[in-house]
């Protein structure tokens, strides 16, 4: 899916909702364990509960890839299962050297027909080019959501004097067209979405740790739109697992409505 054809979906649904998912055979709701698939089971419910008012949706790679083969036939009938006109991103944090980048590329974008993945910088150029396609996306991390984010993104260049996140948002701008490239910066950095907007002003970012992780959608959304809206803002366990009894579809579709309509309310305010 390109730009243009995100951007109409945003607009329609006035959402730049992601639901995560981060699928779980010990979180998920009793009753289905007795399915066949009871991974793409959930999924399935979960989709049909949640497409209205989402524009991507995005599983965690670890969550099917630590059931073996079965794991990876779920991701595959859950692909299969996702409406058309719904972004899909894998987050598998890939990068590699060329050759080994360009067969992970394979998997996600040939295989699985993702039209995005998210990419570690860590390698630099040559491990993230392999993953440019038409039409699809790398999502590279810039600053991460978690705890340790600090450890080695935060490290100051002493020949710039930007951190490192700055330093993969500025350099990484050379190899891919805002057509091509978003950044990962977490919901829990909002204060600093201000200026990582600046450094990167027509780029998508996707945006992990509202919900569970405690990330502000206000601050987020207020510092971190542009014209374009420029958001995907995941969550996935505060939506997935909403509920676990019977009714945890209608537990889903209740939060994943709850925070279409604060990002519609957000997208009338800040994207102009
Ligand atoms: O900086 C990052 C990058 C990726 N993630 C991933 O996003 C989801 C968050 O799930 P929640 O349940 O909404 O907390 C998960 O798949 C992470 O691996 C992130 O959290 N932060």
């Amino acid at each position: 899916m390109n730009r243009a054809a995100l951007f109409e979906q945003i607009k329609k649904k006035n959402s730049y909702l992601c639901v995560g998912l981060d699928t779980d055979l010990d979180k998920i709701p009793r009753h289905l364990l007795s399915s066949s698939d009871p991974i793409f089971e959930f999924n399935k419910q979960i989709i049909d509960a949640t497409h209205q008012y989402c524009v991507a949706y995005k599983p965690n790679i670890a969550f099917y890839e630590a059931l073996g083969p079965k794991g990876w036939e779920s991701l595959e009938k859950t692909m299969n299962y996702i409406p058309e006109d719904i972004f899909t991103i894998a987050d598998a944090k890939r990068g590699d050297i060329g050759n080994t980048s360009a067969l992970y590329a394979k998997t996600f974008f040939d295989y699985f027909h993702f039209d995005s993945v998210t990419v570690a910088p860590y390698m630099g150029e040559d491990s993230v080019k392999p993953f440019l396609y038409p039409d699809k996306w790398v999502i590279l991390l810039a600053h991460t959501s978690n705890p340790g984010s600090s450890d080695f993104q935060l490290i100051e260049s002493v020949v710039t004097g930007r951190k490192l996140y700055e330093e993969v948002l500025i350099k990484s701008q050379q190899w891919a067209t805002p057509d091509q490239l978003m950044f990962v910066v977490g919901a829990t950095q909002a204060e600093k979405m201000e200026s990582i907007r600046a450094q990167a002003p027509e780029h998508f970012f996707l945006v992990p740790g509202v919900g569970a992780q405690g990330g502000d959608l206000k601050m987020v959304s207020k510092y971190g739109m542009n014209k374009q809206c420029g958001l995907l803002v995941n969550s996935a366990r505060a939506i997935i697992y909403a509920g676990n009894g019977q009714d945890f579809a209608q537990r889903a579709t209740a939060e994943a409505v709850k925070v279409q309509e604060e990002m519609s309310n957000y997208l009338h305010k800040y994207a102009n």
